[in-house]
């Protein structure tokens, strides 16, 4: 195959895949499709725009009616094969079929447009694609636009006319669309819809060719030299004067090829066209557009290749905006879940090891929160003189203590440290609830996991349960730190105590050592006791207000750096490929726009490996 036949068949595959995605123009930005050179056939209703494309084509194919057949632009692209071989048709939206029979092609070009316009005759802009593969054609994309019109018929509406023109408009403006256009010989050039619209849209004639039809139908004794030599309207390309088949041509079944031949025929014996005979007719325009076509297409290729692959870096920068795909067997898909779960946990203990807030809301507990709790316990009202002589004589029974009341201090003691269970637990909810909203902030705050709403809440709940059993051992810890104060005393504290002398209280109270024991159990005797029990806690209180606070971060928040998600991992480890994947749902709309994007991205990379295929080889 040729360079020349390559690029043709290049454009021709990129722009199928461009209808495949549903890209044929008209998008905010420019698209693929219309940074690709085309050909766009204009004309007035029965210019002979059919007729045109039927001969380039060499076969009746297309609808034919009254009133407006053409609704959907039809992209016409014709493959060159070998001599011999015979002719068929593809549709893309039938990629598997094979078409021999060009009247069972019509008959599908027109059910087709039916089917996305419905019955109502209404015009859409969603091209149909058809292929045609013969010998009888050179490489060539035509795009059959509906026939500009100035009424509606029956069963249209009248908005249709502008829609028409507008739809036309929406190509021919494009400055890669080389304007086909078509007029008819017997009426006025200067009243052609065809070249009333490429005049506005193509002033200096670069990209418009010019098309004559029914040449045989001038009155007798004029002729159209005047605009096939173009001097009536100017344009860069040369004017291209036809001769299709007449109605009683069609109605008499006139083969095509024929009808091509009985055209070259008219050309070469014409006394007034006969000096321009090779430059006329169906055949000749199909050779003139393909090579005028390849040579647009080369000049084009560098600003299609720049265009691709900024749309590439745009679509690339895009998906990692809305996230990449996930992947779909399972060890991919776990190998996802761990590393978001990584992810967060990274945020989180950022958040306790210092670099975000948080962690020091734990510190607020054990500095301010613990120490104010210990101070608010109820030991003056334990300790009161009237307490301590009810408990020390309860515990004495029928036999009042000789000299220390030992089972009296026992019970003070135990009665007093008991309170501090209060507050050692009130540290463990507190840092408990810290952790938590840390939790739910880190999960928020993770970016990596602002997609999952699925795994956010998972791995939510795993963390807050994780938390709960890091609870529970804190609490049961800390609970024992109190326990073990009660279980056994610092006997040093005690026996300092009685080596002091029985010192009263009160300075002005004159020492008595002659003072009789029983005499030892009035005011001054219980105040003393309950200031030993009282200096006693307050030596206890010191150490737990110190070990509290260990326990807690042995317990909850060393734990919760280390294993919080422990447990959820050997979870999610013997879970099932289908359990896994659902873990990993996305936000439905998220997930249309990112498979959205992975097809451009596909179509791209697809078309640019085309061009690199062919264009420089
Ligand atoms: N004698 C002769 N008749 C032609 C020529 N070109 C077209 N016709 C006839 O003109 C009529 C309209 O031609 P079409 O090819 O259907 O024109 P069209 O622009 O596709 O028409 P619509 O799609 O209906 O707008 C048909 O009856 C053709 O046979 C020509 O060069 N010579």
């Amino acid at each position: 195959m040729s360079t020349m036949e390559s690029l043709i068949g290049l454009v021709n595959r990129i722009q199928r895949a461009c209808t495949v995605l549903g890209d044929h123009g008209g998008g905010e930005n420019m698209s693929l499709w219309e940074a690709l050179p085309s050909v766009a056939v204009v004309g007035g209703q029965s210019s002979g725009k059919s007729s045109v494309l039927e001969s380039v084509v060499g076969r009746d194919f297309l609808p034919r009616g009254s009133g407006i057949v053409t609704r959907r632009p039809l992209v016409l692209q014709l493959h060159k094969i070998e001599e011999g071989r015979s002719d068929y048709a593809e549709f893309l939206h039938q990629p598997r079929k094979k078409w021999t029979d060009f009247a069972a092609v019509r008959k599908e070009i027109q059910d087709e447009t039916d089917r996305i316009t419905g019955k109502t005759k209404a015009i859409s802009n969603i091209p149909i694609q058809l292929s045609i593969y013969s010998p009888n054609v050179v490489n060539l994309t035509l795009i059959d636009l509906p026939g500009l019109t100035k009424v509606a018929v029956e069963g249209q509406q009248e908005s249709i006319v502008q829609d028409i023109e507008n739809m036309v408009r929406s190509y021919v403006d494009k400055p890669n669309c080389i304007i086909l256009a078509i007029s008819p010989a017997n009426q006025d050039i200067a009243t052609s819809d065809a070249i009333k619209l490429a005049r506005e849209v193509d002033p200096t004639g670069e990209r418009t060719f010019g098309v004559l039809t029914k040449l045989d139908l001038m009155d007798k004794g004029t002729n159209a030299l005047d605009v096939l030599e173009g001097r009536s309207y100017r344009l860069q390309h040369p004017w291209v004067g036809i001769v299709n088949r007449s109605q009683a041509d069609i109605n008499k079944n006139v083969d095509m090829i024929i009808a091509r031949r009985k055209e070259r025929e008219y050309f070469e014996t014409s006394p007034e066209y006969g000096h321009l005979s090779s430059k006329m007719g169906a055949e000749y325009l199909a050779k003139l557009l393909s090579k005028h076509l390849e040579t647009v297409i080369r000049q084009r290729i560098p600003s299609i290749i720049a265009l691709i692959n900024k749309t590439i870096d745009e679509i690339n920068a895009e998906l990692d905006r809305v996230g990449r795909p996930i992947a779909t067997d399972s060890g991919a898909q776990l190998y996802t879940i761990l590393e978001l779960c990584r992810a967060f946990d990274r945020v989180f203990k950022e958040h306790l090891d210092g670099g975000r807030p948080g962690g020091d809301r734990i510190y607020g507990v054990f500095d301010h929160q613990l120490p104010a709790a210990l101070k608010k316990l109820p030991f003056d009202r334990h300790l009161s003189t009237k307490n301590v002589q009810k408990v020390v004589s309860e515990a004495d029974g029928y036999q009042p203590h000789l000299i220390a009341p030992e089972q009296g201090y026992r019970r003070l003691i135990d009665g007093s440290i008991g309170f501090f269970k209060g507050p050692a637990e009130a540290s463990v909810d507190a840092v408990h609830f810290i952790l938590k909203e840390l939790v739910r902030k880190s999960i928020a705050e993770t970016e990596e996991l602002k997609r999952f709403p699925t795994l956010q809440s998972d791995i939510a709940a795993a963390a807050n349960e994780s938390l709960e059993r890091f609870r529970d051992d804190s609490r049961k810890t800390v609970l024992r730190l109190v326990d073990m104060e009660s279980s056994y005393l610092t006997v040093e504290f005690f026996r300092k105590l009685q080596m002091e002398p029985d010192k009263p209280t009160n300075s002005k109270e004159a020492p008595n050592p002659a003072v009789p024991a029983i005499d030892r159990y009035n005011d001054h005797h219980f105040r003393r006791i309950g200031s030993n029990v009282n200096a006693y806690i307050n030596m206890v209180c010191d150490t737990l207000r110190n070990s509290v606070p260990k326990a807690v971060v042995y317990c909850q928040v060393r734990e919760a750096k280390r294993s919080l998600l422990n447990h959820f991992y050997t979870q999610i480890g013997r879970r099932e490929k289908e359990q896994l994947g659902a873990m990993l749902d996305e936000d439905p709309q998220l997930m249309e726009r990112r498979t959205q994007l992975a097809k451009r991205l596909e179509l791209y990379k697809s078309a640019r490996d085309e061009i690199d295929s062919v264009a420089w080889k």
